[in-house]
């Protein structure tokens, strides 16, 4: 053990490794007063090109994960750190990464990918709602609460997540452009397409759940990946694709665009047909929301919403 803070010591007693990442490790931890399971990651302060980013990085993630409150998304239940390294102790998601089922199951039921996909976007849209991008969505990023094939899952590591804050353009295109070039206002019409990066990612998440190998990489074609991608090329491999309806292809086809403004967004994608399955959406809600009734206006002041849930995060009716 790396020379763990003693209050963590007094209040936990670390057990094995369950999980590494590029930068730490996940350790599995016990809470000595109540015996509860915990996930611990450890983010080395040190493990880092430029030191000055790490601990701006791994800050800006902490008030991250202490601003989040969503079902689908991992919340930190305590917080330690040593001069050089974060430890996080997280709620324990004993399924483990989506990664590691889709690699197990070879591909997913297409209606597991659908539950699995379902709660993705809402908790993207939430994020987005709350000025987040994640920009780092993967099937490594994805946790499953048990082992389960229905079951909760949990985005996790906001190491690349940007907070979208007011910038001067915002403030410069409200003004009267008297003196204001052309160019900025053609510019100015590619801004404000971050969040669809999460989309395109998604949509690369939905094709490796449903098809079992992702659609853009190295084996079997003398294109550069980066080329596959910038060119939109991705085949549906027949062996893996002829048992998978054409509604989820065609969600899939609608998110991977290269173009972000022809490219579907979060809601566009929770209102595609292949979503429109009350049985799915029942079952959702009934593990994000165990106790009973999903958020509404003003018992959960935390999710801070402007209006009403709309019929996505409403219980299907
Ligand atoms: C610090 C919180 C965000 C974070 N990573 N952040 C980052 N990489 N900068 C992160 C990254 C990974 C995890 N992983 C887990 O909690 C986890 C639980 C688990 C259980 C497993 O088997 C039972 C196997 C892998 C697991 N990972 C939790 C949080």
């Amino acid at each position: 053990q790396s020379n763990l803070p003693r209050e963590f010591t007094e209040k936990y007693w670390i057990s094995r490794k369950i999980g590494s990442g590029v930068c730490g490790e996940v350790k599995l931890a016990f809470e000595r007063d109540t015996c509860k399971k915990v996930a611990v990651k450890t983010i080395n302060k040190k493990d880092f090109p430029s030191i000055g980013t790490a601990t701006r990085n791994a800050e800006r993630e902490i008030e991250i994960l202490k601003k989040i409150d969503h079902p689908c998304l991992i919340k930190t239940e305590d917080f330690f750190q040593t001069d050089e390294s974060y430890y996080i102790v997280l709620e324990l998601m004993e399924g483990g990464e989506l990664f590691d089922r889709v690699k197990a199951k070879k591909q997913l039921d297409e209606s597991i990918a659908k539950l699995y996909f379902y709660q993705m976007l809402l908790a993207v849209k939430y994020l987005h709602s709350q000025g987040i991008i994640h920009r780092d969505l993967k099937p490594e990023n994805v946790l499953l609460a048990s082992d389960n094939d229905i079951c909760l899952i949990k985005i996790t590591d906001f190491n690349q997540s940007k907070i979208l804050e007011e910038t001067s353009l915002m403030r410069t295109l409200c003004g009267t452009p008297t003196y204001l070039a052309p160019e900025v206002f053609t510019d100015a019409v590619t801004v404000g397409y971050g969040r669809a990066v999460d989309c395109w990612s998604l949509g690369v998440l939905l094709f490796v759940c449903l098809g079992g190998y992702p659609p853009f990489h190295t084996e079997g074609t003398d294109m550069s990946v980066r080329e596959q991608i910038t060119q939109g090329c991705y085949r549906f491999l027949p062996s893996k694709w002829d048992c998978i309806s054409e509604q989820a292809k065609n969600l899939v086809k609608k998110l991977l665009v290269v173009d972000p403004k022809k490219r579907l967004t979060i809601e566009e994608a929770l209102q595609h047909p292949w979503m429109q399955d009350k049985q799915m959406k029942t079952t959702a809600f009934k593990i994000m929301y165990p106790g009973g009734q999903a958020p509404s206006e003003g018992d959960t002041p935390s999710t801070s919403r402007k209006r009403p849930l709309d019929d996505q995060e409403q219980p299907p009716g």
